[in-house]
């Protein structure tokens, strides 16, 4: 049985028409319900700034009131992230039978594999993208056979970038946690420490004739602690923001963060969960790579017993993480 690829669609699409699956509502479409003209500046937090408090309390603020910065001067190479794209990318213009060999199993409990989501949206709609998706730690959560043979220098672009993603990762841990009144150590700990599993995506968006009908990812929070994105230079980040979507402006060099839910509720509501969504283009191709930043599936995670207490109940109930991905998966109230 073949499987539906976006991929394989946008590369049969003429300028007519495309598959009704993908064609929103009007009360979806980004044509309509994206604010134009504006292009939403979230905070851009320079991480080589050397008045650490003034970085600090920026990561805070735009954890607390935005769920989402950009930060610039990280100490990422650039040759490290452009390397990192350039495989992706290989990888996703490789001959599809290649691809499919990463195909991720059917009925598989894991996301990791390559794949187009096989689950309609509740109102039977697909996004215009399709992904692939490994851990790329902690070493003992690694199924390597996820990871592409090719280009053979995959493997060591995806190490080189996780090398150096580590340090950005203890570096927000770290200030989110003083942020709130903890310990510097305490926030990671708490969150599932060194054995916390990141999990890569790489979202490929080939151009559709549509670009005003279709989405890329339907509007979401993340399940992770935080998310990690590294984009192409071609636009497509929406947040929703005061009760309309804006387009996220591209930041060169940028690290994009998303806090998610797993943050939202460790730190009892302080930092916020941020909504957002992805729009495609007509004649380029979008691709990004986050990274989420989570708990292993049977970690339990609730509010932080320090930021709770009589005059402050908890906002959020304790549960496992696997248990928490399941319930919003299948759409059950938390
Ligand atoms: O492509 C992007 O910029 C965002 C993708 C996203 O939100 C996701 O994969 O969860
Ligand atoms: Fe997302």
């Amino acid at each position: 049985m073949e499987l539906l690829r976006v991929q394989t669609v946008a590369s049969k699409t003429n300028n007519a028409a495309i598959p009704a699956m993908f064609v929103r509502a009007e009360t979806e479409q980004p044509g309509i319900t994206t604010v134009h003209g504006i292009k939403l500046e979230v905070p851009i937090i320079d991480f080589s700034n050397p008045n650490k408090e003034k970085v600090l309390s920026e990561i805070v603020e735009a954890s607390s009131k935005w769920g989402m910065f950009q930060i610039v001067n990280h100490e990422i190479p650039s040759h490290v992230i452009s390397k990192l794209q350039s495989v992706g990318k290989e990888f996703f213009e490789s001959p599809q039978e290649e691809k499919e060999l990463y195909a991720k199993p059917l009925g598989s409990e894991s996301v990791e594999g390559y794949g187009t989501k096989l689950q309609k949206e509740e109102n039977g709609k697909k996004g215009w993208v399709d992904h692939l998706f490994h851990i790329i730690w902690p070493p003992s959560s690694i199924n390597y056979h996820f990871w592409p043979k090719n280009p053979p220098s995959y493997r060591e672009a995806n190490e080189e970038y996780l090398k150096y993603l580590h340090g950005v990762v203890d570096k927000l841990f770290k200030s989110m946690s003083i942020g709130l009144g903890l310990e510097e150590d305490e926030l990671k700990k708490a969150a599932g420490g060194d054995d916390m599993i990141h999990l890569l995506k790489i979202n490929y968006y080939p151009p559709c004739p549509f670009p005003d009908l279709v989405l890329g990812v339907p509007p979401h929070t993340d399940m992770s602690h935080i998310t990690i994105l590294v984009p192409n230079e071609v636009q497509g980040l929406q947040a929703f923001r005061d009760g309309h979507w804006y387009d996220v402006k591209y930041v060169p060099n940028a690290l994009v963060i998303h806090i998610g839910d797993q943050m939202e509720i460790i730190s009892n509501g302080k930092y916020k969960a941020v909504f957002h969504r992805t729009t495609v283009s007509k004649d380029e191709t979008r691709i990004s790579w986050p990274v989420f930043i989570e708990p292993q599936p049977e970690y339990e995670v609730g509010p932080h017993p320090k930021l709770v207490n009589e005059n402050n109940p908890p906002k959020y109930k304790t549960k496992k993480y696997k248990d928490y991905a399941y319930c919003k998966l299948n759409k059950i109230p938390q």
